[in-house]
């Protein structure tokens, strides 16, 4: 058995999915290094989505192998799953997917909630982290009288409220508008790594995977040839892909 190297917090080797016979990964592996930003990018249907699920534990693949912190999680029952995605992972999607009967801080402290925290302790990490989102204000406010973007904040501090060891964020600005998108971004990235949280960003946009340390591009459900290239002055971390494979 080949053994994950210790310093990656993801590793997954050979995963092969499909949907109901059409093909979604196509024997992808790829490593996530401690504290790392990694953009997971590639046109519409490459199979990003299907990667995050099947490393955060929501899919169990088809074929290969998912490891956390070289603890295998291909082999794990629904149970173990749903217990290491409530207490060490955060999910950010495209859509907010809030409690509608909650307020914005009940919504953000949800996972700590979960987990047993007090009540005191968990509104007030979700409460600083709402702060530092710029929503603070908005925190008895329930999620019907916000807009997107303000939703969507919710859904960031309530990833990163949990403390969790590794951020999986598909698509998480693509509902938008392009002011909105790079101020949440940055957030998001800066604290994950002022607080050594690993994020895997999936995103079909250039500018939003820029953000990020390293980048692995996907193709029909293959990886392809990642290209690092130097830092630009306005992005903390820079790649490129070429699609060749
Ligand atoms: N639930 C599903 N049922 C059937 N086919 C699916 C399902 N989910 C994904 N697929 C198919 O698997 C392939 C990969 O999809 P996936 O959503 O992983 O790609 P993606 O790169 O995230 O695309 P997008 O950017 O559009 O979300 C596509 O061909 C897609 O149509």
């Amino acid at each position: 058995m080949v053994v994950p190297p210790d310093n990656d917090v993801i590793w997954a080797r050979s995963l092969h999915h499909s949907h109901n016979g059409s093909p979604g990964l196509g024997g992808v592996s790829l490593g996530v290094r401690d504290g790392e930003v990694l953009a997971v990018t590639g046109p519409r249907g490459s199979g990003k989505s299907t990667l995050l699920h099947c490393l955060s534990g929501q899919l169990v693949p088809q074929e290969g192998e998912v490891w956390f912190n070289s603890v295998p999680v291909h082999t794990m029952g629904p149970r173990l799953r749903e217990q290491l995605r409530r207490d060490r992972f955060g999910w950010i999607g495209a859509e907010p997917e809030l409690v509608p009967e909650l307020t914005t801080w009940e919504n953000a402290a949800l996972p700590l909630l979960l987990r047993g925290v007090s009540h005191r302790a968990a509104k007030k990490a979700a409460t600083e982290w709402l702060d530092r989102l710029d929503i603070g204000p908005l925190a008895k406010k329930r999620p019907h009288s916000l807009l997107q973007s303000q939703r969507q904040r919710i859904s960031v501090a309530r990833a990163l409220a949990a403390s969790p060891a590794v951020i999986f964020a598909d698509e998480p600005t693509a509902t938008l508008h392009r002011a909105e998108r790079s101020q949440l971004l940055r957030t998001l990235t800066t604290a994950a790594r002022s607080h050594g949280i690993t994020v895997v960003l999936a995103t079909h946009d250039a500018e939003v995977a820029a953000l990020a340390d390293r980048t692995v591009c996907l193709l029909d459900g293959r990886r392809v040839n990642t290209v690092a290239l130097p830092a630009a002055p306005d992005t903390e971390g820079a790649s490129a892909c070429s699609l060749s494979v």
